[in-house]
């Protein structure tokens, strides 16, 4: 599993924290990613203990895991629609999140109220992550301190239909970024997402507008899905060295 920001134990604080607000009966969003890990694996031991949940993966990593920790699982289609339980709450990781705390010292003279906004995507699972966080009724996202920041600047994933590559390379330059295609550790070739697509890390430098900028490349044809979330999360659970800190929105 590809893992970033800071220790594992402050990230393991964060997630079993976030696991902690999952209830009997829940259907629940399972994030992808090494704090979303944490949150799966204390959802399993729950499950164990005798908690009845079900879990609607975002990608064959957190199925996979869900599944050896026995999760029971419900498809996201089965999940959503006029007879189905829907999604109570979604657990899932960020690179990069924007938080008062990251900003006490950079924001003097800036608003206290920062920009909900996230850059995710980092394990190139941000399209099948954004529809489930997107769907459910509350959205904790699972962090540690190394994640937060007072203004986005970290490369936007964007996961694009392998026809339409030039295309949107070109739309990114004009929006002002730099795409970089993402390229796969151990294989000659570019990383393919689970929906078969390629992803584009899109470098913008600090995004002083997230809300403007996930608007245009929404709206780009050949964008499958980009790793800016704009006013989804609910709370932010920040595991630190020592406890967690919530932040909620
Ligand atoms: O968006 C993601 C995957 O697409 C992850 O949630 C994000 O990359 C954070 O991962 P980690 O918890 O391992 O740092």
């Amino acid at each position: 599993m590809k893992t970033s920001g800071g220790s594992d134990a402050a990230k393991r604080r964060a997630g079993e924290s976030a696991a902690a607000e999952v209830t009997d009966g829940d259907v629940v969003g399972l994030g992808t990613g090494s704090t979303a890990a944490h949150a799966i694996r204390r959802i399993g031991e729950r499950v164990d203990a005798g908690l009845d949940v079900r879990g609607v993966p975002t990608s064959f990593a957190s199925r996979e895991l869900a599944a050896d920790q026995e999760i029971p699982l419900v498809d996201l289609d089965r999940a959503i629609g006029p007879d189905a339980p829907g999604i109570d709450l979604a657990i899932d990781g960020a690179d990069q999140v924007v938080t008062a705390a990251a900003g006490d010292a950079e924001r003097a003279g800036a608003s206290a109220d920062p920009v909900n906004a996230l850059v995710k995507g980092g394990g190139a699972a941000h399209a099948r992550e954004k529809l489930v966080d997107a769907a459910a009724d509350r959205f904790l996202v699972v962090a540690d301190p190394a994640k937060e920041t007072p203004v986005l600047d970290r490369a936007v994933p964007v996961e694009v239909l392998p026809a339409g590559r030039s295309v949107v390379a070109e739309a990114v330059r004009s929006a002002g970024g730099e795409p970089m295609l993402r390229a796969a550790e151990r294989k000659d070739g570019p990383v393919v997402t689970d929906n078969g697509n390629l992803v584009f890390d899109c470098a913008f430098g600090a995004i002083a507008d997230p809300t403007a900028l996930s608007t245009t490349l929404s709206a780009t044809p050949g964008i499958v899905e980009h790793g800016l979330f704009v006013d989804l999360a609910d709370e932010i659970h920040v595991g630190t060295e020592t406890d967690v800190r919530v932040v909620t929105r």
